[in-house]
């Protein structure tokens, strides 16, 4: 749970570094609430207008979040995309910032557990309210229950804001909505909604704000993979703590100690990627090793699964002139990492992906990576490769499209937004993008399997699948690989398998599948 203390944001809340409010005019309080810059200063003068007439200004802060809200229910969009511009937009900056950032982000993730808390405070089903009312009492109910924003503030800046957007009527009934929510603490909240659930998976699904499918799913996913079901509640905690920024140093492209093209950046090695570096902070875009493209955002998780592919040795040893083929390439974060591990080896890459704007975007992530190095970004469907060009490859990345289930705690609202039907789609497209990276690397040579995704049914029984249909191919030992791609000294915790399945839990990395497969000479 996170504290809006007045000194800092929401913590853990992208976006919140504690600092003083830029604007200097001191307008969020102690308890989270807006202040006229002439209260700040001390100006007691009231307006001439009788108090029933007066409207209570809406806090840009809560306005922006709610903001955000109706956008990714009504046009399908991403938060982390709608809420940076529209803070810029509006000049909302430092504290108010980084509070609107935890009310967005964290009202999203939290809202299986809000509405099931709601649902008891409101007289007809939700499903029946006008959905942006719906969204301001998801908003109080963070603020009550997820900010520790102090009643009479949570509640009478709330009720402002259903108010200015929704209606006088609607702000009645959230007023008394949220008071009755302000009744109990969170953890007797919690206790109710575990009582009221048929079984224990369904309490923690809705106590930990999941859809139930994918709890099941996520806890189905740690024991196929020898860990325990009782570790369900903290993964699906983990999904819920927003995550710090990873950056990578594009080997060969940027060193850790490189000071000038750090700025003021405050960044501590990361966990396990020797390429890691964790930013103690929340904006990097300033920095200028993000800015040239010699370092980017990217999940240790992705590092690490690249790391592997690139570094494990082909049995016949031919390391020089190899070509590698990064099949699934967009936005470009593994073919940017690949690029600037083929230049330091000799090898040249092939980035391939099939929607034309993503495309794009790999030509931007492999624009700091030295001539000569990529061969072609190309925009194709990956499907066809194999035909194509048969055993023209050395290594292969396929980097799935996928449920992203590995990768909720960065997605704030992709949890609401899947549903099981997804599976059958993306199973079969995994199956076939599988077999078109075996059938164009060469015999000798080495393709990656991944996914940012747990999930059995795109992990292990697409590979299974795979191979139960063609007998010239070999599972690697892929712990080993990861071992050995890891920093010196660090003991990754890996289970007994040949695959990989990285864990937010246990390595504080997304949910990353790795599976080394080697086409027989
Ligand atoms: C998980 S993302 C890859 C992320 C990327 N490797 C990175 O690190 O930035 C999967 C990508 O596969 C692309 N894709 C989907 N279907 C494809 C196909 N048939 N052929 C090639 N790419 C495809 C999607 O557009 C998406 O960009």
């Amino acid at each position: 749970m996170s504290a809006y203390d007045g000194g800092r944001g929401g913590s853990g809340a992208p976006g919140n570094r504690d600092r003083r409010d830029e604007r200097g005019d001191g307008r969020r309080d102690a308890s989270g609430r807006q202040r006229s810059a002439a209260r700040s200063r001390g100006d007691r003068t009231r307006t001439s207008q009788a108090p029933s007439q007066r409207r209570k200004r809406t806090d840009p802060a809560r306005t922006a979040a709610f903001d955000v809200l109706r956008e990714v229910a009504e046009s399908d969009a991403y938060a982390n995309l709608v809420l940076p511009p529209l803070l810029r937009e509006r000049r909302i900056r430092g504290r108010d910032a980084g509070f609107a950032t935890e009310l967005a982000y964290g009202t999203l993730r939290l809202r299986g557990r809000y509405d099931a808390v709601l649902a008891t405070c409101v007289d007809r089903p939700l499903t029946g309210l006008d959905p942006a009312l719906l969204d301001v009492l998801r908003l109080g109910a963070h603020q009550l229950l997820g900010m520790r924003v102090p009643v009479h503030a949570a509640v009478s800046e709330t009720v402002a804001l259903a108010r200015d957007r929704v209606g006088a009527g609607p702000a009645q009934m959230a007023n008394a909505v949220l008071r009755r929510v302000s009744e109990r603490s969170l953890d007797e909240w919690l206790d109710i909604l575990e009582k009221e659930a048929p079984d224990r998976l369904a309490g923690l699904a809705v106590t930990a704000s999941h859809p139930l499918w994918i709890a099941r799913a996520l806890r189905e996913a740690l024991v196929g993979n020898g860990r325990s079901a009782d570790e369900t509640a903290d993964l699906l905690a983990a999904d819920n703590a927003a995550p710090r920024v990873t950056l990578v140093g594009r080997p060969g492209l940027v060193e850790a100690s490189d000071d000038d093209v750090w700025g003021d950046a405050d960044l501590v090695a990361g966990r396990w990627a020797p390429t890691a570096l964790r930013l103690e902070g929340s904006d990097p875009s300033g920095i200028p090793a993000v800015r040239s493209g010699v370092a980017g955002v990217q999940d240790e998780g992705s590092q690490l699964v690249t790391l592997a592919l690139a570094g494990i040795a082909l049995d016949d040893g031919a390391e020089t002139g190899e070509r590698w083929l990064d099949l699934c390439a967009g936005p470009g974060g593994k073919a940017a990492l690949l690029a600037a591990l083929a230049a330091e080896r000799g090898a040249t890459l092939v980035a391939n992906e099939v929607a034309p704007h993503r495309a794009r975007l790999v030509r931007g992530a492999l624009a700091a990576v030295p001539d000569g190095v990529v061969e072609e970004v190309r925009t194709g469907d990956g499907r066809e490769v194999g035909a194509q060009e048969p055993g023209a490859y050395d290594r292969v990345l396929v980097d799935a499209p996928c449920t992203g289930l590995g990768a909720l705690r960065r997605r704030p609202e992709s949890r609401w937004r899947r549903t099981p039907s997804d599976l059958a789609a993306l199973t079969g497209l995994q199956r076939e993008l599988l077999t078109s990276a075996l059938d164009a690397v060469r015999p000798g040579g080495v393709v990656a399997y991944v996914t940012c995704s747990p999930h059995l049914a795109e992990t292990h029984l697409v590979v299974d699948d795979v191979l139960r249909r063609r007998d010239d191919v070999e599972r690697l030992d892929t712990p080993a690989a990861v071992r050995a791609a890891v920093r010196p000294g660090a003991d990754i915790p890996l289970a007994d398998r040949t695959d990989v399945q990285l864990w937010p839990h246990v390595h504080g990395t997304d949910a990353m599948h790795l599976t080394l497969l080697r086409r027989r000479g």
